[in-house]
């Protein structure tokens, strides 16, 4: 198979590796929106900005230039940018007759003139910029150091089309990925969002030393409030006990490589956020997702307590003690108030 990589960040470059040493013998193109990236990647056969220490397989190929020209003749392309790229890139791709898969976990947040709309899931970012494209997520619990590796990751390819989890999977399967399909594309998207937002939760709960009790306890709320939401917007209640959502916000929560469980243990040693983001040299997604996922619930009438506290933080309107206070201070509750 012929993939593009639409990326260079540590995530993209991670995909690109694997899937340029697939048994299979891909040929994989990595495009970089920066030049100079590209061809420092190029000459020094690493990703040194965003994944240092990694050779570079020498079959992967570099490139840069216009995203459209480096898809041409690829039988699948892979949008790898931050969620907030995603529209532009989406805008640009959507002539394209190939299935495309993004790997971005978040909600859209809205800016400028739109900052009063909704937030959106990556799949209603694409309907409403690219309908005709065939696209899917591939998503699930894989940091991209592992990834890179080739330590043994499981991923989740979600489509409602059969032809692009069919082409996510003969891209990815491999004796190191295992690539799982999905309907579901609201349910892996949700999971793969709100994980985030819930790892920055425990983040501040380890930075704080509140213990392994309160952890537990805020990953198992957490999965709850995330399975809310997502039921409210469509997806399966299975899909929340798979990988983009259990796998993935035990990995997230727990696992020290996540970019948005540092942002919460950063926050908790009394740095401010901009001071907290800036350190990471990387996007954590759930920094800019947080307040849209809190706003969606909101207009759904769910209740996600552990979200809406880390909003408040993120804002500035509550301290790390207090936010923690603001949680265990509610009234109690029933465990499964849900339940018909
Ligand atoms: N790093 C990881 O382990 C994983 C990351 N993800 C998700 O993948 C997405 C990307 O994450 P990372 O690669 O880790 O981020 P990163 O912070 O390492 O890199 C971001 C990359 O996106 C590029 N970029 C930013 N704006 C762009 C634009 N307008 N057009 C083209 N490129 C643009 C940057 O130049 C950079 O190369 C995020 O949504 C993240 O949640 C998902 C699974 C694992
Ligand atoms: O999505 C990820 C692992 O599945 C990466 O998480 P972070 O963005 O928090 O590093």
């Amino acid at each position: 198979m012929k993939i593009v990589v639409l990326g260079a960040g540590a995530w993209g470059t991670a995909v690109a590796m694997s899937a340029a040493q697939h048994p299979a013998g891909h040929q994989v193109t990595l495009w970089a929106r920066n030049p100079a990236q590209a061809s420092a990647m190029q000459t020094q056969h690493e990703n040194t900005h965003y994944l240092p220490g990694m050779a570079l397989p020498p079959a992967l190929q570099v490139a840069s230039g216009d995203p459209v020209a480096a898809c041409y003749g690829a039988d699948l392309a892979i949008v790898a940018t931050p969620m907030a790229a995603l529209r532009g890139m989406l805008t640009a791709l959507q002539g394209l007759s190939m299935p495309v898969a993004w790997l971005c976990k978040g909600f859209e947040s809205p800016t400028g003139a739109q900052a009063a709309d909704a937030g959106l899931l990556a799949h209603e970012v694409c309907a409403q910029v690219a309908p005709s494209l065939r696209s899917g997520v591939l998503s699930g619990p894989s940091f991209a150091q592992e990834v890179a590796r080739n330590q043994p990751t499981a991923l989740v390819a979600a489509s409602e089309h059969s032809s692009v989890r069919e082409a996510l999977v003969a891209a990815f399967h491999s004796p190191s990925v295992r690539v799982y399909a999905n309907e579901d594309i609201v349910g892996v998207e949700v999971g793969g969002a709100v994980k985030n937002v819930l790892a920055i939760a425990t983040g501040l709960c380890d930075g704080l030393a509140l213990g392994l009790n309160a952890r537990a306890a805020l990953i198992t709320r957490g999965l709850a409030e995330m399975t809310r939401l997502g039921l409210a917007l469509g997806a399966r209640p299975d899909t929340f006990m798979g990988l983009s959502g259990l796998g993935d916000l035990v990995l997230t929560a727990t696992g020290d490589l996540s970019r948005n469980r540092r942002v919460g243990m950063l926050l908790a040693q009394g740095h401010t956020l901009a001071q907290a983001v800036e350190s990471l040299g990387h996007v954590a997604e759930g920094v800019y997702c947080a307040r849209t996922v809190a706003q969606r619930a909101q207009a759904l009438g769910v209740d996600m307590p552990i979200t809406r506290a880390v909003v408040a933080l993120l804002d500035g309107r509550l301290s790390p003690p207090e936010a923690v206070a603001t949680l265990m201070g509610r009234d109690p509750a029933t465990e499964f108030a849900d339940r018909g």
